[in-house]
């Protein structure tokens, strides 16, 4: 069978993935095991499945699931139109569902369809989200040279031996050892072999697949610097942080897009001015009608946030293509994405005044486009003195920037007022 990658990979090896996501996640708590936790509304497995994804050169992604959540795993990828990804069923043991997952290039009885063997396979956990194609490609080179290879982290706390007395027994000295992350990468010969001679004990027992490698292939792998982001989510407080760490990769852009008329135009100016300070701004003044290309090149560089400054009444019908041509992109697909609405009560716009009406009309917009996984807030700029526009553009860039960076699902339609 022909490979479903695309691309070189490093040393021109053919690369494919497994990603054991088949445990209970016991440590963390809670009825859902942590790779189908939500985190920013998607299951915490899609992380590690995108991560692998949009390696062009891994060819197969296959991850491992105890067999009660097979159907589940199936429908996250339908959801998230995952691509080159074989779901197979796990074992009891970590090391076990690593077993079934490199079988499927080994036996055909294994699996209805056998996947073409690479000559390199990554093991990755489904549940260490942040891995980026520089240190994956780094264990892979690594993986060609020696045979096996292993991303390492420094120790955080000094590692101690207790007798059986209770009482320290001996302690390890710190800067000697290192933290055993992931991803770890192995010619797929070799971590195969080294699963077929294993024992149940480390079966069962073992929790680490370099271990393997060197004692039953005496492949000593090759330790590679990981990054911090590597870490495993473990307990509920890792997804907190993992949480907050995509919160923080989705605020590093806005664009504002203003569609107002000339006299009200320095508001379109001094906003993205005021938020230069805290985000990198794209602004653009545009007919969103005009489905602009430099729209779409913003939209395409994956943009999560957008604020729309307008001069009118609630223009929900202007709004509604902005979230056409988001919707189309697909871009809310893997993250929420975040629309505020600005409207301006100044003193040259005469005829404005808010009523019930138009906070019912937001409220229900809101909803419509919260199933869309778009995030719509309302905020409305009030200046009566011209000499405090400055103030009051700040405080606007100041509301602009929390909504961003709390992404909160239960504000949306709400109107603030800066
Ligand atoms: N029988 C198992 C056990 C674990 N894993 C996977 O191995 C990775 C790392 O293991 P760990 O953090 O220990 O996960 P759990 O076993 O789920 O956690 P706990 O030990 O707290 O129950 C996870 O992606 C987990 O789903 C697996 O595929 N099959
Ligand atoms: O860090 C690792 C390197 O091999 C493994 O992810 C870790 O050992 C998994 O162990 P456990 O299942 O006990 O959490």
């Amino acid at each position: 069978m022909e490979p479903r990658g695309r691309g070189a990979a490093p040393g021109g090896v053919s690369v494919s993935a497994v990603l054991p996501a088949g445990g209970s996640g016991e440590r963390l708590g809670g009825a859902t095991p942590k790779q189908f936790c939500a985190v920013q509304g998607r299951p915490l497995v899609s992380y590690a499945v995108r991560a692998m994804e949009r390696i062009s050169w891994i060819s197969d992604i296959v991850v491992v699931v105890s067999p009660e959540n097979i159907e589940t795993m199936k429908t996250i990828i339908e959801k998230y139109g995952h691509k080159r990804v074989t779901v197979v069923e796990g074992g009891i043991t970590r090391h076990r569902s690593i077993f079934n997952g490199l079988k499927v290039f080994a036996e055909n009885e294994f699996s209805s369809h056998l996947l073409q063997k690479p000559e390199v396979v990554i093991i990755h956990d489904a549940v260490r989200p942040f891995v980026e194609e520089d240190i994956v490609s780094k264990v892979v080179m690594a993986a060609k040279e020696h045979g096996a290879a292993g991303a390492i982290r420094p120790l955080v706390s000094t590692v101690i031996a207790s007798a059986a007395d209770g009482c320290l027994d001996h302690s390890l000295e710190r800067a000697r050892y290192r933290a055993s992350e992931m991803p770890q990468a192995f010619l797929f010969d070799i971590i195969y072999e080294a699963y077929q001679q294993c024992t149940d004990y480390d079966l069962d027992y073992g929790t680490e697949c370099l271990h393997l490698a060197l004692k039953y292939c005496k492949t000593n792998a090759k330790l590679v610097e990981g990054t911090a982001d590597l870490w495993k989510v473990t307990y509920k407080r890792d997804l907190y942080a993992a949480e907050s760490i995509i919160k923080d990769n989705l605020s590093q852009q806005v664009c504002v897009i203003t569609n107002v008329k000339e006299t009200l135009a320095q508001v379109g100016f001094l906003l993205p001015e005021s938020l230069k300070s805290q985000i990198k701004v794209e602004a653009i003044s545009v007919s969103l009608s005009k489905n602009d290309s430099c729209l779409q090149n913003i939209i395409s560089g994956q943009c999560y946030n957008f604020v729309c400054v307008n001069d009118k009444r609630w223009a929900i019908q202007e709004t509604q293509e902005l979230v056409d041509v988001l919707e189309k992109s697909n871009i809310p697909l893997l993250y929420p994405v975040v629309l505020i609405l600005v409207h301006l009560d100044i003193p040259e716009n005469n005829s404005f005044s808010i009523g019930m009406e138009d906070l019912t009309t937001i409220k229900k917009f809101a909803r419509e486009t919260k199933k869309k996984n778009i995030l719509v807030y309302g905020l409305l700029i009030q200046y009566k003195d011209p000499l405090l526009l400055q103030e009051t553009v700040n405080s606007a860039a100041a509301v602009i920037m929390a909504l961003i960076k709390d992404r909160n699902p239960e504000l949306i339609g709400q109107l603030l007022v800066a």
